[in-house]
């Protein structure tokens, strides 16, 4: 298989010597994780101007006191700075934590005012005791059974925010003994610990999954009351679900959310363990999105085969069309302005796989340089999707063409076998070769892949059959994402072609099997998405402009990652969360916000399509999407036929072209304190003119369009408001 070239065509080092020069949206998403640094309104409506799309609360990190002012701030911000900002709620799940004493600053926010000074070679006891206070030699944790976990020759970590290299805070531990209440340790590194400390316990083995798991519940009740809590004075868009193990976790999120009425709550599966990797195809197939935790990740998995399971998860979800955010980017932006050379490339590198957006944690939670990180990723993520090779990840997703309708969104786990058309579907087909033991596809098309391959050694193997089970036969039947990630994989020669995800976190490959089958079908819906960006791409188009309720629509044509921002156009319909029905599309709107490249804005219902694609047209003239003459696709379902249009911009950036455009309605003027204006009604973000009333009559064609006034050429982040047939109501 070809592989991805990132053509760095025209691109001379005097270009590249260039500082980024904003001019450009930037497709990929940043959210940031709030705590003292960004809680304040002007700051949070900073980050926002500089392009930060989602605001995470921390359960783990602050009392919830803090976290509803942190909502609450937002909301405000949100107003002020006219963006849209989806919000998102971590859990602390199964979080093993160290004791300590706490006060609660003037800010709400927990200080620990003792730091910790531990020196290499030192004896460390971790203590399952409550009697004691923690020290440098002394650490009592709050995981009573941690001595039925750990045994000699294990590895534990403890810090506040692990192995970052930007606080030398963190302290790597060898278990020496396990005695009664006591885990004896040596100190391998000096550390001050200071903060809140949490403990990561590193897989022992080398080739299997032997670790004892804690048995913690994946919601602790304190994450329960929180949630049903803040969910009764917010819109709580994702639950970032900390400590997915596999994909009855996600199931039993999705369960406790419906039943306190947080169905539109969306659940974004963190892995941040080996544990999750081995059960990753069930965990993709029922979350909504991934956040690979890469700060715990990287302490699980051997280190020189991080990048391969970054690449292949990346790669994974962008097959099935599923957003995924990757966390520590920049920590050392946590204490400078500015990143470190290999931070840099590997936000760059991150944006080259394809990655939907970055979640910043410490940087903003208690860095010193909140909006500079902001600022930082999106120039740099800018800069790499100038040159990310569309082509090849549109023809690479052809080859893999897959229905992300039918794995995604409905939490029934198992997803159809055949569509109504009767064809066949790669889960199907992948069910059926594997039966027959090979298939058309045959290794030489496609990479060996079998996903049972985990040999369980030792104890405490936990293994989420869920996905894959073998059947008396020896088939293996899997639903189809394993296929894609398995097709994925193929990307990684040597490791993939005889490997899975628990190979590469094993550091060996123990797998063969079945190949993959190239799919012979994919949906109408997709066929219609990647329609119009393959569209988009051979007309030059500056913009695709999408209809949709729910964001699926919007989400399949991000997934073919096109080469220019996507006008999301949310169309608001009815929902019943049991108890009532209500228009929704509010959170449709939020939840698109990370996913690469779209730019969601909630839409008035509008009885003709051409009015409100017209002041979609308008207003991202207004911000700077389209100029005069460019080409704009736009797919749209109208009744149960899709369709995909290109228009154009009219010569003065005012709307469509009127050779293109079934109907032009707008109505200009002039206005006497601001100059021109353009269509009535038509607000873009920072555009404080005036509202003039629409011309009662609606004047279609009365009058001079005139150029509208020209916005700062860079557009980054989200925009809020309404847009109405008539323009944008902020
Ligand atoms: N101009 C328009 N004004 C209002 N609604 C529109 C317009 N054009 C299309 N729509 C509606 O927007 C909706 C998009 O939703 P849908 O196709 O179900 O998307 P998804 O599956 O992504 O939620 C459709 O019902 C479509 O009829
Ligand atoms: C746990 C997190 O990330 P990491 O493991 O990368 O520190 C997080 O950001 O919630």
């Amino acid at each position: 298989m070809k592989a991805k070239t990132h053509f760095f065509k025209n691109l001379d080092l005097t270009s590249i010597l260039v500082p980024e020069d904003g001019a450009t949206f930037t497709g990929t998403k940043v959210v940031c994780t709030v705590g003292p640094s960004c809680q304040d309104v002007d700051i949070m409506c900073d980050m926002l101007n500089a392009g930060v799309v989602g605001c995470r609360v921390d359960l783990t990190w602050g009392p919830l006191d803090f976290h509803r002012k942190s909502l609450h701030n937002l909301q405000l911000a949100m107003r002020k700075s006219r963006r849209l900002c989806c919000t998102m709620v971590d859990t602390l799940g199964r979080e093993l934590m160290i004791r300590r004493q706490v006060k609660i600053g003037e800010d709400g926010w927990p200080i620990h005012e003792e730091s910790f000074t531990v020196s290499a070679g030192q004896q460390v006891i971790i203590t399952t005791r409550t009697d004691v206070d923690a020290s440098g030699s002394v650490l009592p944790i709050t995981y009573s059974k941690f001595t039925e976990m750990a045994v000699k020759g294990d590895t534990v970590y403890i810090g506040r925010y692990l192995v970052c290299g930007a606080d030398s805070a963190s302290l790597y531990l060898e278990v020496v003994d396990v005695q009664d209440d006591d885990v004896v340790c040596v100190a391998k590194n000096d550390a001050v610990l200071d903060g809140l400390l949490t403990v990561f316990h590193a897989e022992r083995s080398s080739e299997g999954l032997s670790n004892v798991q804690n048995d913690l519940p994946l919601l602790s009740d304190y994450d329960k009351e929180c949630l049903h809590i803040l969910a009764q004075d917010f819109e709580i868009d994702f639950l970032s679900l900390s400590y997915t193990r596999s994909a009855d976790d996600v199931r039993e999120a999705r369960r406790f959310l419906d039943s306190i009425g947080m169905s539109n709550t969306k659940i974004l599966a963190k892995l941040e363990s080996r544990q999750s990797l081995l059960n990753f195809q069930g965990i993709l197939n029922e979350a909504d999105g991934i956040i690979i935790s890469r700060g715990n990740l990287g302490l699980d998995c051997v280190p020189e085969k991080m990048a391969l399971v970054q690449k292949t998860l990346v790669q994974a979800c962008n097959l099935v069309g599923k957003p995924v955010l990757m966390t520590r980017v920049v920590d050392t932006m946590i204490n400078t302005p500015r990143p470190t050379r290999a931070e840099a490339t590997d936000v760059a590198n991150a944006v080259l796989d394809g990655v939907d957006g970055i979640l910043l944690g410490a940087e903003t939670l208690r860095g010193r340089y909140p909006c500079e990180t902001v600022t930082t990723i999106c120039s740099i993520s800018r800069a790499a999707e100038k040159v990310f090779d569309h082509h090849y990840h549109y023809e690479h997703l052809m080859e893999v063409a897959f229905d992300v309708g039918q794995i995604g969104g409905d939490h029934q786990g198992v997803p159809a076998e055949s569509d109504e058309d009767g064809a066949i579907t790669p889960s199907a087909a992948l069910a059926q070769s594997e039966a027959n033991g090979n298939g058309p596809n045959s290794p030489s098309r496609g990479p060996s892949f079998r996903g049972s391959g985990i040999r369980g050694h030792g104890h405490g193997l936990r293994r989420d059959d869920s996905w894959n089970s073998v059947t008396s036969a020896g088939a293996h039947h899997q639903l189809p994402s394993l296929g894609v990630a398995a097709k994925a994989m193929a990307r990684f020669s040597q490791v993939a072609s005889t490997g899975s995800l628990a190979g590469l976190a094993y550091g060996r490959q123990d797998m063969t099997g079945a190949a993959y089958h190239r799919s012979p079908y994919i949906s109408k819906l997709e066929s219609i998405a990647s329609s119009a960006v393959r569209a988009a791409d051979r007309v030059g188009a500056s913009l695709i402009v999408v209809y949709t309720h729910t964001g699926k629509t919007a989400q399949l044509v991000a997934k073919y990652r096109p080469n220019m921002p996507i006008l999301t156009l949310v169309v608001p319909h009815l929902v019943s969360d049991q108890l009532k029905w209500k228009l929704e599309g509010r959170s449709s709107a939020r939840q698109c916000l990370i996913s690469r490249s779209l730019l969601p804005v909630l839409a008035a219902p509008s009885p003709s399509g051409d009015q409100l694609l017209h002041e979609a047209v308008v207003m991202a003239s207004r911000v700077g999407l389209v100029k005069p003459h460019d080409h704009v696709v736009c797919v749209q379902r109208i009744h149960d036929d899709f369709c995909v249009k290109i228009i154009s911009v009219d010569e003065l950036g005012a709307g469509i072209k009127r050779d293109d455009a079934v109907m032009s309605h707008s109505v200009f003027g002039i206005n006497p304190n601001h100059g021109v204006t353009g269509p009535h009604g038509v607000h873009g973000p920072g555009y404080d003119s005036p509202r003039v009333h629409n011309n009662p009559i609606g004047n279609k064609f009365g009058h001079m369009p005139v150029p509208l006034p020209v916005q700062p050429p860079t557009f980054t982040g989200s925009m809020g408001g309404v847009l109405t047939p008539t323009g944008l109501n902020l």
